[in-house]
């Protein structure tokens, strides 16, 4: 049986300091604010709207949803952001990607106060984790992979870790951070050939391909390190990762749970950054 590489104690630490933090902005008369835009009701979208809205009332911070429809023109979503970038009491702001086709996700990740960008969007805060500085807003969820593997030593110098995944919120920023860890990296996406080649002689796999139990033993070996950053729902209504954990867990040497794995953190970072931000303004 592979090692559990649970989310959950690395989340009460990021907790605890978050509730302190949080105390100190309130004796300053100021209530942490998290601005998210969420354009239609993609799923997965509303499943960490969810996720945001308890954990926020967990902490303290406070959570206001902009639902706008997903047909918004580009002009109506950039004079909204804008609002929200010169408003005082809102230190926070996250939009929920992919957005629908129609809108030019450029223009509207360059609107984005790089103050208020808790999930890294803006250019000019993406140019740091290029740089491998972490020390501003880096992408949630590919921090949140980060954080477990160091929490539980996974070594990462030398490693040879395959992203299955290629995009802005996932696959592209990880990569550099696991470069900034001396790690090799390799990318994977719908068009390459032989995956479980790559899979099966990789140190450390990580997943992002939003498949219910698509990734099965025999792209891993005994020695696989497995982080599953997908979150679905199968036919049942019931949350499953890309990975079918059963199935590959009794295989592989360590694997991350959904629920109860990266998934759980990414929202705890989320938050950490709401609290830095309103630090910091
Ligand atoms: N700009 C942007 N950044 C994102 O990070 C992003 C996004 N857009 N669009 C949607 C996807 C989906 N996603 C989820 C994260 C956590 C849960 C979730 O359910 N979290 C649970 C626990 C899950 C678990 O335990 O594994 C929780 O925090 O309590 C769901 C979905 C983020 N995404």
């Amino acid at each position: 049986m592979a090692n559990i590489l649970k989310g959950k104690e690395v989340v009460k630490k990021v907790k605890e300091s978050m509730k302190r933090d949080v105390k100190d902005l309130n004796n300053r008369g100021i209530t942490p604010t998290l601005a998210i835009i969420r354009l239609g009701e993609n799923p997965d979208d509303i499943a960490y709207e969810r996720s945001i809205l308890k954990n926020c009332d967990g902490v303290g911070i406070e959570g206001e949803v902009y639902e706008k429809d997903e047909n918004i023109s580009t002009e109506d979503l950039i004079s909204l952001i804008e609002e929200l970038n010169t408003d005082n009491n809102v230190h926070g702001i996250l939009i929920f990607r992919p957005l629908p086709k129609h809108i030019d996700e450029d223009i509207i990740a360059k609107t984005i106060s790089p103050l208020k960008d808790v999930d890294c969007m803006n250019p000019l805060n993406l140019e740091k984790i290029f740089e491998g500085n972490m020390e501003g807003f880096a992408p949630c969820t590919p921090k949140a992979a980060v954080m477990i593997m160091d929490h539980y030593n996974i070594p990462l110098e030398g490693a040879h870790v395959v992203i299955i995944n290629r995009s802005m919120v996932v696959g592209r920023p990880l990569s550099m951070m696991l470069l900034g860890k001396n790690s090799t990296v390799t990318i994977c996406h719908s068009k390459t050939k032989d995956l479980k080649g790559f899979t099966n002689s990789a140190d450390v796999v990580v997943t992002a391909l939003g498949r219910p139990k698509y990734v099965t033993d025999e792209y891993f070996n005994e020695k696989s390190v497995v982080i599953d950053v997908g979150i679905s729902f199968d036919e049942n209504g019931k949350m499953a990762g890309d990975v079918d954990f059963d199935n590959v867990s009794s295989k592989v040497e360590a694997i991350t749970p959904v629920p109860g794995g990266v998934g759980s953190l990414t929202t705890s970072i989320l938050l950490s950054h709401v609290i830095l931000a309103a630090k910091s303004l």
